[in-house]
């Protein structure tokens, strides 16, 4: 079984992240895709997050294919840090190939994760393009520094299962959705006369 993992806060989901999803489970032949619905992103402002049943419930509803798995493993198994979710995941679920999904403005800042070279050597990982980062993300700290372990997206699929550190960057068609503009304009519009 081949599994994407895509954390993030979805705060709340849009078409952004099923767009993440579906472009890996194609390039990459992946049978799923959780959605680790973080409990709270340890670099996050926790006042601005909703409720985590009500972030399931909108990823959920975005998601909306029996192939996307909407999970919060994250609070069951009270790991906070991406390091220590993914070795848990990999410790219950041994006969699994996972593959770390995550937008480019994630690699931008992935060096500041905590245990980040670690996560290189956990699983694969596959980087999908994003408006505002492609810049950013190339010149990443974390690419360079596994500059040697990219693989070329022609062979992304060879990747799960395969030797680790590996990671791939898909460009697919820019989805430009973000979680922080539908909080602007939800706020923008409660406060409309
Ligand atoms: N439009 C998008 N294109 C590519 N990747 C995306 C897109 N939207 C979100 N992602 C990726 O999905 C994952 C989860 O994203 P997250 O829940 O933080 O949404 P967000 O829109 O980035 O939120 P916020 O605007 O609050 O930072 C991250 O790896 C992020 O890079
Ligand atoms: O572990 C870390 O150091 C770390 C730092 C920042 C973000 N993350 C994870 O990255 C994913 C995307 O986060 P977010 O809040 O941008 O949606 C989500 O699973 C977070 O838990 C993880």
């Amino acid at each position: 079984m081949r599994v994407g993992l895509l954390g993030g806060s979805f705060n709340p989901a849009h078409e952004g992240h099923l767009h993440v999803a579906e472009t890996a489970m194609r390039r990459m032949d992946l049978d799923r895709v959780v959605w680790l619905v973080s409990p709270q992103n340890p670099l996050k402002d926790a006042a601005q997050t909703a409720p985590l049943d009500q972030r399931m419930a909108g990823a959920r509803a975005i998601a909306a294919s029996p192939s996307m798995l909407i999970s919060d493993f994250e609070t069951r198994a009270g790991t906070r840090w991406t390091v220590d979710t993914l070795r848990a995941l990999k410790a219950r679920h041994p006969a699994v190939d996972f593959v770390w999904l995550m937008g480019s403005d994630n690699l931008a800042g992935f060096h500041r994760w905590r245990g980040w070279t670690d996560i290189f050597r956990l699983m694969p990982i596959a980087v999908v393009a994003r408006p505002g980062s492609l810049l950013e993300s190339r010149t990443a700290p974390a690419a360079a520094r596994f500059a040697t372990f990219r693989v070329p997206s022609r062979k992304a699929r060879l990747m799960p299962g395969g030797a680790t550190p590996a990671w791939t960057y898909l460009r697919a068609p820019l989805n430009p959705e973000s979680s922080t503009a539908l909080r602007a304009a939800r706020a923008g519009h409660d406060a409309a006369p």
